[in-house]
């Protein structure tokens, strides 16, 4: 299968911003893992904000965007730093691709590029890692969270599943943050207005968009035949039955892949 996963700020770092060692230990093992046993892994990976105004020494994750765009410069080469260093350990060989909107969804030459590039990547067998290129973005060329990234990638690649690490096990009738009677929804086969309703917004000072952008990128996956699944990223053994079609978190059943 080819499987795009997306791990979030709030798995990979703890609530100071600096990385949380164990977790992305247990992610890179258990990727390398699921690559070993024939799947196509495509990573999209957040974090590079946090880790860079942990490792700067900042208070708190910076709200101006001239400090974001310093902390994403300093964070996204400690995030490649760890996953080169934590991948070679399994023989894993990984490749950096920062991107902005046009080279996703604009046509022409750039999304051409990014996607003969991507699909090259595989064929070698390399392990590509993405990221929003935060440090040049504009609001204009920003796609501003990785949800929805991750989901036209997964879109654009035709990938047969997309996960989503987060802090929470999955989908629930309300936010479990602020209802501690919420209860999960195992499966939702299809995503209309009922189901948009019970999306939040981010309950962590790390996270982006909340469940509100994860049902954003449950639409855009779906449409284009992919299955996702939110799951929670505390557990990264999880994966392995994800990827079996065990039932974990929120599964969101696809539409008909396109011809
Ligand atoms: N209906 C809901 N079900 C589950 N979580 C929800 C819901 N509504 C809002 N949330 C919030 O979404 C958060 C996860 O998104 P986010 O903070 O952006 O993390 P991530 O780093 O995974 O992107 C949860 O911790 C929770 O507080
Ligand atoms: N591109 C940003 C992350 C944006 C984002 O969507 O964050 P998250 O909600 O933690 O997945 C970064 O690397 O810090």
């Amino acid at each position: 299968m080819r499987i795009v996963i997306k791990v979030g700020t709030s798995t990979l770092a703890h609530p100071t911003g600096r990385l949380n060692i164990q977790r992305i230990e247990l992610l890179c093992k258990v990727m390398s893992d699921l690559k070993n046993a024939g799947h196509q892994i495509i990573l999209v990976s957040s974090g590079a904000i946090a880790m860079g105004f942990g490792k700067l020494n900042l208070p708190e994750r910076p709200k101006d965007v001239p400090t974001k765009q310093a902390s994403a410069a300093v964070g996204q080469c400690e995030l490649m730093y760890t996953y080169d260093k934590l991948f070679t350990e399994y023989n894993h060989t990984v490749a950096q691709l920062l991107i902005t909107r046009p080279d996703i969804t604009g046509g022409g030459q750039r999304r051409e590029n990014f996607h003969v590039t991507l699909e090259r990547l595989l064929e070698l067998g390399a392990l590509p890692i993405i990221n929003e290129n935060d440090t040049i973005s504009t609001e204009e060329i920003s796609i501003g969270d990785n949800d929805t990234l991750s989901a036209m990638v997964a879109a654009s690649i035709r990938a047969d599943l997309l996960i989503l690490l987060s802090d929470i096990d999955g989908l629930y009738d309300s936010d479990p943050h602020e209802n501690p009677n919420a209860r999960l929804i195992p499966v939702v086969e299809r995503l209309d207005d009922h189901i948009r309703a019970l999306a939040g917004g981010s309950g962590s000072s790390l996270g982006t968009g909340g469940m509100v952008t994860k049902l954003q990128a449950a639409q855009i996956a779906t449409e284009a035949g992919c299955e996702m699944v939110i799951a929670n990223g505390h557990h990264p053994a999880a994966l392995y039955d994800i990827a079996a079609g065990q039932p974990v978190g929120t599964r969101f059943l696809a539409g008909r892949k396109d011809l």
